[in-house]
């Protein structure tokens, strides 16, 4: 039987810039809260029981801080060190990095994802360019690691744009459908083949934050 490939994403833990309200770029993150560590232990406890029944293949990272961190820990739990994919950072916020989020919504009228094709800051990425390069960088991990489990450490974003790229949606979706995120959630998609050699993804798991029960 073709084994399963299984692309699990678990997002960050509380973040500093997510508490105040920043932009968090390469400035503006200043790293995980007390709250945002505790999270991701919770959560690395969760992953290191998945990975010694049926072990993942390989780990992924994002560069920035709150998920450089959020790796490390993880890392320490499953004894599997992170390859840092730039490619899967988060937006590229130009001008608005390290700015409140407030005033960057305010002059764009919005967040980034209702003007998708128009930069919310001057240098920044539209929302779909940021989506192009992320589904692209999800699909080379995906073609790369075929039959295997990877796990992503990353941002809402990279959530999205999985979940964009897997179920298929049309450009500008984002303008009728969103996707809640929650910190040091999991996200899970697989990819069985069954008797007859069909392959289809399925989505197993969205948001799942069992693993930080009772605390939520
Ligand atoms: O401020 C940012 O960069 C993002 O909008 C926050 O998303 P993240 O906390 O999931 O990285």
């Amino acid at each position: 039987m073709t084994p399963t490939t299984e692309l699990v994403i678990a997002r960050h833990g509380e973040a500093a810039c997510n508490v105040t309200g920043i932009v968090g770029g390469e400035h503006g993150c200043t790293g995980l809260t007390d709250r945002g560590r505790h999270q991701v232990t919770r959560l690395a406890a969760r992953l290191a029981v998945e990975h010694t029944a049926r072990p993942y293949a390989i780990f992924y990272s994002t560069p920035r801080l709150r998920v450089v961190q959020t790796a490390e820990i993880i890392r320490q739990a499953l004894q599997l060190p992170p390859d840092v994919e730039p490619e899967l950072r988060g937006p590229d916020h130009g001008d608005a990095d390290g700015q409140p989020w407030a005033d960057v919504k305010t002059a764009f009228q919005g967040p980034p994802q209702h003007a998708p094709d128009i930069p919310y800051a001057n240098g920044s990425e539209t929302w779909n360019q940021y989506l192009a390069r992320a589904t692209k960088a999800l699909q080379k991990i995906l073609a790369r690691h075929d039959g295997e489990r990877i796990l992503i450490a990353a941002h809402g974003e990279t959530i999205e744009a999985a979940n964009n790229l897997l179920l298929a949606l049309p450009q500008n979706t984002c303008l009728r459908l969103g996707f809640v995120t929650d910190h040091a959630s999991v996200t899970r998609w697989q990819r069985p083949t069954n008797r007859f050699g069909r392959t289809i993804w399925q989505l197993a798991a969205h948001n799942d934050t069992r693993h930080l029960q009772p605390e939520r």
